[in-house]
Order: structure tokens, then sequence, then C-alpha cells
């Protein structure tokens, strides 16, 4: 794809809350979306998803946008985030993997050399074209509601790829990290380079914003953090800086990170729900008073939803008022939709958070 074709397929939407508010502006109403707001808790999906395993669903664009759709019609979310997984670009490269329910990623020939790390793929951008294919379909679907489209950071890949799928202690990642640390920088720099390979197709093909998931990058000290995965991090947001969308980073656990994470250069921090907003924006102003106020982005913790009305009333008041610190607040959980959630108790969030002053 040509840089003419990418300039002309991101629609332009300047009113839109999520990227007003992702600029620091002021936007209408206090924008939000949900992590893991398509997914088991609608019905509607568990239907289209029915035999048909996960990870072939992100490479079917028809059905990837039906599956992004679901939860702006429903809820009425002030954004879309576009139906894959952050293993599709190995997948798609050819590593051997599969989301196996109710576990997560699976990986056939775990990482665990620098001979691992040679063999690795390197992703081709045709390889993703139906993900480009299904951006193409949902930015004429959706109207004026933003796309964000993301993908997995290079240490939460790594994981997947060290353990062999989903890990508590992280204990084999770090081994090699601290043992080998050649291969480990190989390995987080041919990461690196998969996601923003991953992240590019995906703005040219016309999403308004990314995310990147450092989910599992909580389990670092700041100190390791800064020397083993910031400088890969940073890479791939460097390498969007002239992207001209905005820049989203979201890990969990990540409260000791927070500063650190945004030295990585994104435009927006995530915060989970361990850590206050405004406390979270103390943190990173009284850090770096040189960077300009953050913008944030949560951090309803996703078990509230399981509460009564009156809870969730009193959380997302409390949530609005701390996000009144940020130079700009975006609203989310502080992590995913869980699976059991009453999608009545998500919808009714949307219009709880519409009803905040913005
Ligand atoms: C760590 C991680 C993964 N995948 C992702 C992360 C980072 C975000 C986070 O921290 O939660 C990212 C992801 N995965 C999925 C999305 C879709 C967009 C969204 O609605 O947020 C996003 C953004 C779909 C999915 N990815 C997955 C599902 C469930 C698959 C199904 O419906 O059978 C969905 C909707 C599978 C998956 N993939 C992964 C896990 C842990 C699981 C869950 C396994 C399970 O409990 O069955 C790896």
């Amino acid at each position: 794809m040509t840089n003419a074709a990418s300039v002309s397929a991101r629609r332009d939407l300047p009113e839109a809350p999520l990227l007003v508010a992702a600029r620091g502006g002021s936007p209408s109403r206090t924008p939000v979306w949900f992590m893991r707001q398509a997914g088991r808790s609608l019905p509607e999906y568990r239907k289209v998803r029915e035999g048909i395993p996960m990870l072939r669903s992100c490479f079917m664009p028809e059905l990837v946008c039906e599956i992004t759709m679901q939860p702006v019609r429903r809820h009425g979310v002030d954004a879309a985030i576009l139906f894959s997984d952050i293993v599709v670009p190995l997948a798609a490269a050819g590593v051997d993997l599969d989301i196996v329910p109710g576990t997560g990623p699976v990986v056939a020939n775990p990482v665990r050399s620098i001979h691992d790390v040679e063999k690795l793929p390197v992703l081709d951008p045709e390889q993703v074209a139906p993900v480009a294919e299904a951006v193409g379909l949902l930015t004429k679907e959706l109207g004026e509601t933003p796309l964000i489209g993301f993908a997995g950071a290079p240490f939460t890949l790594a994981s997947y790829l060290i353990e062999g799928g989903p890990s508590r202690n992280h204990e084999r990642t770090k081994a090699l990290m601290y043992s080998d640390p050649a291969a480990w920088h190989a390995l987080l720099g041919h990461l690196a380079d998969m996601a923003l390979t991953f992240l590019s197709v995906q703005v040219q093909a016309g999403v308004d914003a990314i995310q990147l998931f450092d989910s599992w990058a909580g389990a670092l000290s700041e100190r390791d953090y800064r020397e083993f995965v910031l400088p890969h991090s940073a890479r791939v947001f460097a390498g969007l800086a002239d992207a001209g969308v905005p820049r989203i980073h979201f890990g969990v656990g990540t409260g000791e990170l927070l500063v650190a994470m945004r030295e990585a250069g994104n435009d927006v921090v995530g915060v989970d729900w361990r850590v206050p907003l405004d406390a979270a924006v103390n943190r990173l102003t009284s850090a770096r008073p040189d960077l300009p106020k953050p913008v944030v982005q949560g951090n309803l913790d996703p078990a509230v939803l399981f509460s009564g009305e009156d809870v969730l009333e009193r959380e997302i008041n409390r949530i609005g008022a701390e996000g009144r610190a940020a130079a700009g607040h975006i609203f989310n959980l502080g992590h995913g939709v869980l699976p059991e959630t009453d999608p009545g108790k998500i919808t009714r969030a949307v219009e709880l958070v519409h009803g905040l002053r913005p």
C-alpha cells in the first residue's frame, strides 16, 4: 500500500470524544470503551463464533467486522477495538501456536535460546492482509466512531513464546532475560519489529488510534523494565510517531512502572484499578515535571461490574472525579471485561460515564 493510500484511508473525526481526549482537548463527553468489549460476555458473539476457532476467526474479515461492531451497537461505546489477538502476527508469520479456549495462547515450540530466536519468521504485511481488509470494512461501517487497532508489546509476546503459554511467575522468561541478555534483546527486537509491522498495516488501513498491550509487564521491577523492555517498546512507539494516531500504552499491575512506561513514548497512559487516576497523574507529573500533563485511560475494576448498580454508580463517579486531575481521561476498565459479565451492566456503565461532566 502506498503512502498516498494511507493518508486517504483514515477518516477525519475531529469531534470524536476519544480522539479529542487523547490529544488533551475538551471532549463533548467523557469517552468510554472497554478492553475485551467484544467477546464472550455477548450472546451475539458466542453465536457467530460457534464452531469457528478463535485464531481462524481473526483472519475472516466479515466476521472480524461483525464482532467488532457488536459492542458498539449494543453499548454505544465511544470506540471500537479491532477484534483480533496479540498472537495474530506470530501465527500469521508461521509460528506454530493456538489459542486454547479457557487458557489462552499455547506455543508448540517455546523459544528458549538464541537458536530458537534466529529461527523466528519475519512478518510480511501480506500475511495480515485479512486484518487490513477488516479495518477497511469497519471504517465504512463505523460512521463517527473511532476504531482502535492494537498489538502485543514485546515483553508480553516474549512471555508467551518463552513459557509456551500463560504463566503466573514468568520464571523461564526472566531466566532467559537475566542469563542470556544477547538472546533476550534479539528476541525483543524481533518482536518489536513484528508489532510495528502489524500496527503499521492497521494504521495504513485506517485505524484511528492504537493500543500497545504490555499486559504482563507488571511482573517486572522498574529497574528491569528500563533495562530489558523499555528500549524495545520505545522503538514501537517511535516507529508510529508520525502515523498521526494517538498511541495508548497499557499493562496490568504497572503502578510502579507508569513513569517508565510513559517514557516509552506513548500519548495515553493506561492505568489498572490498583492506582487511583489522580495518584497516577501525580506520580507521572512529579517524576517528569518537564513533560506535559498526561492523558490517562482507565480504571474501573472489571469485578465491579458484578456488583449492584449503586456500587457501579459510586465507582464511576469516583473515577470520573479522579480523572479530572489528568489532561484528558478516556474511561475504561482496569483490565478486560470478564467473560461472565452481564452485558446489561456494561451498557449501564456506558450510560453512567456519559452522564459525567466531561
Ligand atoms: C494477554 C492478551 C491476549 N490477547 C490480548 C491480550 C492483551 C489484553 C489483556 O491483557 O487481556 C488482546 C486481545 N484479545 C482479544 C482482543 C479483542 C478486542 C477487545 O474486544 O478487546 C484483544 C485486545 C480477543 C480475544 N482473545 C481471546 C478471546 C477469547 C476467545 C474465545 O472467545 O474463545 C478473545 C475474545 C483469547 C485469548 N487471548 C489471550 C488470552 C489471555 C485469551 C483468553 C483465553 C480464554 O480465557 O479463553 C492473549
